[in-house]
């Protein structure tokens, strides 16, 4: 790994934590039971190590146990929530709420029910990237049977004011489902007192493996009804069919036990890592920070940089530090992030921005030496461009 630049990409991935590596170990092999299977002690043991992550999950978000469903990710628990409500409430109506700065495994499910005849309302976000509640509060309609809000931006980090929405939206009847893919481990998240009916999770975010994810269905106060999109088995009580893969769920649950241990102190951690190195880039002039100054993830920087062009200055950067430019998803297109030009960036600041995502690894030392690197790469693309 020594050769390998400076990893500051923790929003697209983040490496496993030993501690999560040796707690599933057991269970590709000894433990390699079904939970499913009910007449041996194999498949004892792995259903026991699933209610534990099941306990876990439930734990951290203020839920029970019987409303976490298990998925392959964040993308298939959000496809489940707005697809499985659709089809579960339209005959109460084909309405659908949600913001511009979603991610694509929200905007995506909602631009395919349109093709189904649903009717979705991408609101605009503020300069700061917040939600405009009076703008929500206006989008209401009879018809109105879900609202979809991220809690963290994966791009510029931005945490939505879920308390606040939950209630708007318990006011009216409707349901309230929150894409929490990078916001599990690092915020506090009560589905009770935010009033969240559906809440979206996934593992490799908060050093857990990829390929794990669940969704939060509520069961009372109201009871949710969503529609299975993956039918077998039955499993997970028949909203999601399909042998259940052991190892990557307790790595999930132990992931999160970490986090929660540890997310005062990570938080404290990262926020001043990313205020060192905001303070060094920012003596330069006309960069600009992208999404709330605080009302963000405590490891999240992203900058625009005038006078530069975006892929020169990736290029630049990438000897030194793995980061990038919008989601990772959308790091092979071309077109400038649509969380970006959703704060009102021109299309060249949209371009010329760089997503620092600081984790648990990271040290003040490293900090420091991309700060030095990035100002020199700036500094010299300036430069260059002034001499052209
Ligand atoms: C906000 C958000 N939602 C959903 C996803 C997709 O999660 P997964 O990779 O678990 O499918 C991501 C990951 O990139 C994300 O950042
Ligand atoms: S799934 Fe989020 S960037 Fe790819």
């Amino acid at each position: 790994m020594s050769n390998h630049p400076i990893y500051l990409d923790c929003h697209a991935t983040t490496p496993v934590d030993e501690r999560v590596l040796a707690a599933m170990l057991p269970y590709f092999t000894e433990k390699f039971g079904n939970p499913s299977s009910i007449s041996h002690v194999y498949g004892w043991e792995a259903e026991a190590a699933v209610k534990q992550t099941r306990e876990t999950l439930a734990a951290a978000i203020n839920a029970t146990p019987e409303e976490i469903v298990f998925t392959s990710g964040a993308t298939e628990a959000n496809n489940l929530a707005i697809k499985g409500v659709a089809e579960a409430y339209f005959q109460k109506g084909q309405h659908i709420i949600t913001i511009a700065t979603e991610h694509n495994a929200v905007i995506d499910p909602c631009q395919y029910l349109k093709t189904l005849g649903f009717d979705i309302t991408i609101l605009p976000v503020k300069k700061d990237g917040l939600i405009d509640l009076s703008q929500l509060e206006r989008a209401f309609r009879p018809e109105t049977i879900l609202v979809s809000v991220m809690a963290a931006n994966n791009e510029i980090g931005v945490l939505q004011p879920l308390a606040e929405i939950g209630a708007i939206c318990r006011d009216r009847q409707v349901l309230f489902h929150t894409d929490a893919a990078q916001a599990i481990g690092k915020i506090p998240l009560d589905v009770q007192a935010m009033k969240i009916d559906l809440m979206s999770l996934t593992a490799h975010k908060a050093y857990g493996p990829k390929g794990i994810g669940a969704l939060y269905v509520r069961r009372r106060n109201p009871r949710v009804q969503i529609a299975p999109q993956q039918h077998g088995g039955g499993h997970e009580r028949g909203m999601r069919s399909g042998t259940l893969y052991t190892p990557q769920i307790v790595g999930f649950g132990q992931a999160v036990e970490i986090a929660l241990k540890e997310q005062n102190t990570e938080t404290q951690r990262l926020t001043h890592l990313r205020q060192r190195l905001w303070e060094a880039l920012s003596q330069l002039e006309k960069i600009h920070l992208n999404g709330h100054p605080t009302q963000r993830l405590p490891g999240n920087l992203n900058i625009s940089v005038e006078g530069v062009d975006g892929a020169a200055l990736l290029l630049g950067l990438q000897p030194v530090m793995a980061v990038s430019s919008g989601s990772a998803c959308s790091s092979a297109t071309t077109a400038p992030s649509h969380v970006l030009t959703a704060l009102g960036n021109s299309q060249q600041l949209a371009y010329a921005s760089v997503r620092f995502g600081i984790g648990r690894f990271n040290t003040e030392v490293e900090i420091d030496v991309v700060a030095k690197h990035a100002i020199a790469t700036i500094q010299s693309l300036r430069k260059q461009a002034t001499l052209v």
